[in-house]
């Protein structure tokens, strides 16, 4: 008895024979894959079989065939996926190159229950749009998109997210927020419990597209890093997590470039993530390590910028077996404080102008980018060397520039609008015309039809890839249990390498199958770590029952099939049932928000540590200014909550 898909509809085989069970119900399946008949009467399945001995060479033959054909079904269906999202691929990068691959967003911070005044705003904003008046005089500030006050986190995240599958199409990618300090760039990117920012959201968001795109199988690092004062801090070093009261070191990282321009950040932490949860342990982790070194070092987070980086390693499929690597920086830019203003000394004065360096170097490389000069002044900054390769050719940009409501902060925004107008600026700094708007526009919409159309593709080819996938597995189930154990002899050719890749279809690397030496099965037959995690109770109950038949086929009784397990392994409400079920599972495992229950592994990057830690001493940062002083104060806090 074997299970073989042929014209789509499910037949089962039972001594040489195909029954033909009457096909009275056919299930209509609303993913848009084909349907799939399945049997509605149980007593015209046969319940019996003869002795294994005895089973005519004909009916291993057509089960063998089957097999083969599902083979050939399944490598079919990947070629067809991966040509749908070669397609979505291309109609994504047109889109973000016809938006511009460089755009610069503004978001308007909320009045805040600190603010003093709350009912006038210095400036109209638009929906691109941002009109300051101020002194009598009236300026204007055009932008890729302007969130006004009420935008919700949802709502920023809507148009972020395909510059970011841009990332994991094999573009580097950077994100930045920039503004003054207290508008909300923390918020922005890190957001709250209630109301997550950019990153937690785009780091689910890239394994929720990673599990859908199994065209290719993609690995992830993460490293976090801080700039202060021109000095690089390892966030995600095992040094780096002291208690509260305790000095964090400060280690100073160099930055090295390679033969073909890669930059390489030396001795800086990556850890390997295979899920969301872990990713968001090691971004929980940093982010207290950091808050920790405010309290201890430099008070404010507005005095250094902070850098997740996630490496996208994009693996191709055995015969192309190459390995691309693309980045995701989300960076917190230090806070941009005129320093007349604040009236800073000291050390907070340093900080304060290595902060504007860094970010008026940041705005000489984007605007020479956008401008497409020949010379982009990448080496001005530690900020734009780290970024180097990030911030060219072929990269997304996408800088989120921040501003208050408040009427006192006018000259601060001013000064932020400006950096992000200089970003901003257009080639040769002439507007395009409302037809060549309109135009692009329209194709716009095109592309992205286009791109849902191909994203449609892929999500009913995959479905069907799931389907084969486990109707080959059962069928290998069924050839094993009813002709003994000798694979080599018995499987199909070429069968062994399609069983692995169906059993265990490793994405992640690390967990490496072990054989067992205890299970009697043939090795294609057992069960690895990654069918394990995805054979839901039901299925479990199935292998279960397939042993204990292969065992009185072993020991030489007859074997005896009953209707019910016939169903089982065709009944389509019940394949579905099991397809939800392990898909829904494997959503949970990966969006669970508990910390991993493994100790999670460091691993540090080959190249050597250099510039070794040293212990900070604790600093105060002082100010003349009471404004600046109650922003300290209100950062302290927070650092004591996190702590
Ligand atoms: N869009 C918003 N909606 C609601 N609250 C906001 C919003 N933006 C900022 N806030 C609040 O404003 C305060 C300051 O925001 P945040 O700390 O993110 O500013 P920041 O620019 O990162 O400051 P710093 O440069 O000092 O780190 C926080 O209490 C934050 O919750």
């Amino acid at each position: 008895m074997f299970i073989s898909t042929k014209n789509e509809q499910i037949s089962v085989y039972s001594n040489g024979c195909l029954e033909s069970p009457p096909m009275e119900q056919t299930a209509d399946s609303n993913d848009g894959s084909p349907p799939v008949s399945y049997f509605s009467d149980l007593s015209l399945l046969p319940t019996t079989c003869t002795d294994v001995n005895v089973v005519p060479e004909h009916e291993k033959n057509e089960l063998r065939q089957s097999m083969s054909n599902l083979e050939g079904e399944i490598a079919q269906l990947k070629l067809k996926q991966k040509l749908w999202d070669e397609k979505r691929r291309e109609a994504l990068n047109k889109i973000i190159d016809l938006k511009g691959s460089i755009r610069v967003f503004c978001r308007v911070r909320p009045f805040l229950v600190i603010d003093k005044r709350r009912t006038h705003e210095p400036f109209s904003a638009g929906s691109e749009k941002i009109v300051v008046k101020s002194s009598g005089a009236r300026k204007e500030f055009e932008f890729d998109k302007v969130f006004p006050k009420e935008t919700s986190q949802e709502d920023v995240f809507a148009e972020v997210e395909p510059i970011l599958r841009s990332a994991l199409d094999g573009h580097n990618v950077c994100v930045f927020a920039h503004g003054q300090t207290g508008t909300g760039k923390t918020f922005t990117m890190d957001g709250t419990n209630e109301e997550p920012g950019i990153i937690p959201r785009a780091l689910r968001e890239i394994f929720s597209q990673a599990s859908l795109d199994n065209s290719s199988s993609l690995t992830f690092t993460m490293s976090m890093l801080e700039v202060y004062m021109g000095n690089l801090r390892d966030l995600l070093s095992p040094k780096a997590a002291p208690r509260a009261h305790e000095a964090v070191a400060t280690c100073n990282l160099s930055i090295q470039t390679d033969t073909k321009g890669f930059i390489e950040i030396e001795g800086l932490t990556e850890v390997p993530v295979l899920d969301f949860a872990k990713a968001r342990w090691w971004y929980n982790r940093g982010k207290r390590v950091r808050s920790t070194a405010w309290t201890n070092v430099n008070e404010t987070s507005s005095r250094s910028h902070c850098l997740t980086r996630i490496s996208i390693f994009r693996h191709g499929d055995a015969l192309e077996a190459k390995r691309e690597v693309s980045k995701l920086w989300l960076v917190d830019l230090g806070g941009s404080e005129r320093l007349l203003k604040t009236g800073a000394t000291g050390l907070t004065l340093d900080e304060g102008r290595a902060i504007n360096l860094s970010l008026s170097a940041l705005g000489d490389v984007i605007a020479a980018l956008r401008r497409k000069r020949g010379h982009v002044p990448y080496r001005n900054s530690k900020l734009t060397q780290i970024l180097k390769d990030s911030l060219g050719h072929g990269s997304k940009v996408l800088m989120l520039v921040h501003v208050s409501p408040c009427e006192e902060d006018v000259g601060e925004t001013i000064c932020s609008l400006s950096f992000a107008k200089r970003a901003r600026a257009i080639e040769y700094n002439r507007e395009i015309s409302e037809d060549l708007k309109k135009q692009k526009e329209n194709r716009t919409k095109e592309l992205e039809n286009d791109m849902r159309g191909a994203e449609e593709e892929c999500q009913k080819i995959k479905n069907q890839i799931q389907k084969a996938e486990f109707l080959l597995h059962e069928n290998i189930k069924i050839f094993s249990t009813t002709y003994g154990p000798s694979e080599d002899e018995e499987a199909p050719i070429g069968h062994k390498e399609v069983v692995k890749e169906v059993i265990e279809t490793p994405r992640k690397p690390g967990k490496a199958s072990r054989g067992n030496a205890s299970n009697s099965l043939p090795r294609f037959m057992t069960s690895t770590a990654a069918s394990r995690h995805r054979q839901t109770a039901s299925e479990r109950q199935i292998v279960g029952k397939a042993r204990s038949l292969r065992t009185s086929s072993v020991t030489g009784s007859s074997i005896q099939f009953s209707a019910s397990q016939s169903m089982s392994y065709s009944s389509d409400a019940r394949f579905r049932a099991i397809l939800q079920n392990s898909n829904r599972k494997s959503r949970y495992s990966r969006e669970t928000d508990t910390v991993p229950a493994e100790s999670p592994r460091c691993h540090v990057s080959e190249l050597s540590k250099t510039a070794a830690c040293s212990q900070p001493r604790s600093k105060m940062v002082t100010s003349s200014d009471p404004n600046l002083r109650v922003t300290l104060n209100r950062h302290r806090r927070r650092m004591s909550d996190l702590v």
